[in-house]
């Protein structure tokens, strides 16, 4: 792990070979640990990227709320500084977002994108606005149930590997939890995505409580020439929950789109 100095916010990020650059970003509530289980299942020789939003992991946690314009301006700076240009941006449900805030803004960096259990717009601004409330007055624990639910099947939830993504959760700062709450709130990039025409594919989960296939579908129905991949069987970290499954659809977009 290493960091960078962006924005005046100390950003983590983890940097691996030489090939062509793809880039992650990850969900709220988790860090860059949410990708460890499908780079197993990617082509061999590309240039991995991945970093802790701002509030997240190792990345520091300065004073909330978030905008969505702040995460992807740090989104764009990593990838300044790292010299990338031309990456393929994955990104997972507010990791997606920066995706489609980076790609209308910086098309030079983005060339093409994944948009992983995510959408223009999720949810209401009400419904974060209460999240971020009651993560900041109770602190994380209550919050954890309901997201292994809209996370996770209920068979994985009862697996030994549930705990260790609860305590993922569990870990983050609630002050970084809640600032990113704020950003979502205020993201309705419908209209901007709409205008993009970069290579993308979506990617859905079949028991995704978060961002249902269908929202997912429609949010990568508005880019013309777009791909549309549905996962069974999994939920919103179906990166998580389908490694294989996942890493073989990131594969097979990467070789049609000649990313190898
Ligand atoms: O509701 C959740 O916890 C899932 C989620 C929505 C946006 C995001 O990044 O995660």
């Amino acid at each position: 792990m290493k960091t960078l100095n962006l924005n005046g916010v100390r950003i983590a990020y983890s940097d691996v070979g030489t090939g062509a650059p793809v880039v992650f970003a990850n969900a709220l509530g988790t860090d860059m640990r949410v990708w460890d289980p499908v780079l197993d299942h990617l082509p061999k020789g590309l240039r991995i990227v991945r970093y802790d939003m701002r509030g997240h992991g190792q990345s520091d946690c300065p004073p909330g709320p978030y905008a969505m314009g702040t995460l992807v301006r740090d989104a764009e700076a990593l990838l300044d500084a790292l010299n990338i240009r031309d990456c393929v941006f994955v990104g997972l449900s507010l990791g997606g977002m920066v995706a489609q805030g980076l790609a209308v803004k910086r098309l030079d960096q983005v060339r093409a994108m994944v948009l992983s259990n995510t959408a223009a717009k999720i949810g209401t601004a009400k419904m974060w606005h209460d999240r971020a409330d009651a993560v900041l007055r109770d602190g994380l624990a209550p919050v954890l149930d309901p997201t292994m639910e809209r996370w996770f099947t209920k068979s994985f939830r009862a697996s030994p590997q549930a705990s260790f993504w609860r305590d993922i959760v569990a870990n983050q700062r609630p002050e970084g939890y809640a600032a990113c709450c704020h950003a979502i709130a205020g993201t309705d990039f419908y209209t901007p995505t709409a205008s993009l025409t970069l290579p993308t594919l979506g990617i859905a989960a079949s028991h995704d409580g978060s961002t249902p296939a269908d929202m997912v579908r429609e949010t990568t129905d508005l880019i013309k020439g777009s791909q549309f991949a549905l996962i069974q069987n999994a939920g919103h970290l179906a990166c998580v929950e389908k490694p294989a499954t996942y890493g073989g659809h990131l594969t097979s977009f990467l070789n049609a789109i000649g990313h190898v």
